[in-house]
């Protein structure tokens, strides 16, 4: 997988060339460049941002810096940058075309399912925003150009700009690619997985007893359907407690009678 991320911060993902992350890149699993957004700047003070139209506080991000950028990073020809026509697919080749993703706190949330979905991408290119955001009319050109452009949200707090929400999306995204984490089956049993999400049942480790405090006497049991059954049960009951709109999407056809009587 390839995978390009535009900031006005590229040094923050040095931090992407160390642990797994750095394992990956050796293995060849993924490819990683952060590019500087003022690099595509021209003028003397490299300027990446304008104040809003219509007013308001802040500044807002200049279409034109970015547009030359994705141009460049998204192989399309600038001289069709002031076209607006749709136009075939950026590639002939679906499974190259790389998918642009902003980051966004006014966009949909982004999930374990969006994360599988573009765990099978080829190219991935991320844009960081800053200041109170991009121009509004980068995602629509260049889905007018046959992009696959998708906005996102990490949750309901607000950043400061994109880099964090990409390092987010970036870790869900690549610990999911095969020969990423050394231990498939960890990614196989988590909650979040699936049509079927549910929260994880308590994890515990040794001593059995530790500061007065006892591991569930089933789990020492060596019966690994009890375990099983015992650990489902939590699971459903963990996510019932904390997380009841995640029961709302469970998919009841999957719920077997024994969970029906929890
Ligand atoms: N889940 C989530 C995502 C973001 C996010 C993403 C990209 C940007 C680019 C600039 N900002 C700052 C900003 C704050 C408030 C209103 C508008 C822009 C960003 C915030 N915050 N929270």
């Amino acid at each position: 997988m390839k995978i390009d991320i535009v900031s006005v911060f590229p040094e923050y993902f040095d931090v992407l060339n160390l642990s797994l992350f750095g394992k990956a890149q050796a293995k060849g699993l993924v490819e990683v460049h952060a590019h500087n957004l003022r690099d595509w700047t021209h003028d003397v003070h490299h300027s990446v941002d304008d104040t809003p139209v219509g007013g308001g506080a802040g500044m807002v991000m200049k279409p034109e810096v970015w547009a030359e950028c994705l141009d460049e990073l998204l192989g399309l020809d600038s001289s069709t940058s002031e076209s607006t026509t749709e136009v075939d697919d950026v590639s002939t080749d679906s499974t190259a075309a790389p998918v642009l993703i902003f980051p966004n706190p006014s966009a949909p949330l982004f999930t374990q399912r969006d994360a599988t979905e573009l765990s099978h991408a080829d190219h991935l290119l991320f844009g960081c925003g800053r200041y109170e955001g991009y121009d509004a009319r980068i995602p629509e050109y260049y889905r007018a150009q046959g992009v696959d452009v998708r906005e996102y949200s990490i949750g309901d707090y607000v950043l400061n700009g994109g880099e964090v929400a990409v390092s987010v999306m970036l870790e869900a995204i690549t610990r999911l690619l095969p020969g990423f984490m050394g231990n498939a089956d960890s990614i196989v049993e988590e909650s979040y997985t699936g049509a079927n999400a549910l929260l994880e049942h308590r994890q515990y480790t040794k001593p059995a007893q530790w500061r007065g405090i006892s591991v569930p006497d089933v789990l020492l049991s060596g019966d690994h359907g009890k375990v099983d059954r015992f650990r489902r049960d939590e699971a459903l009951a963990r996510t019932n407690e904390i997380r009841p709109d995640l029961i709302e999407r469970l998919d009841c056809a999957s719920l077997d009678k024994a969970d029906r009587k929890t």
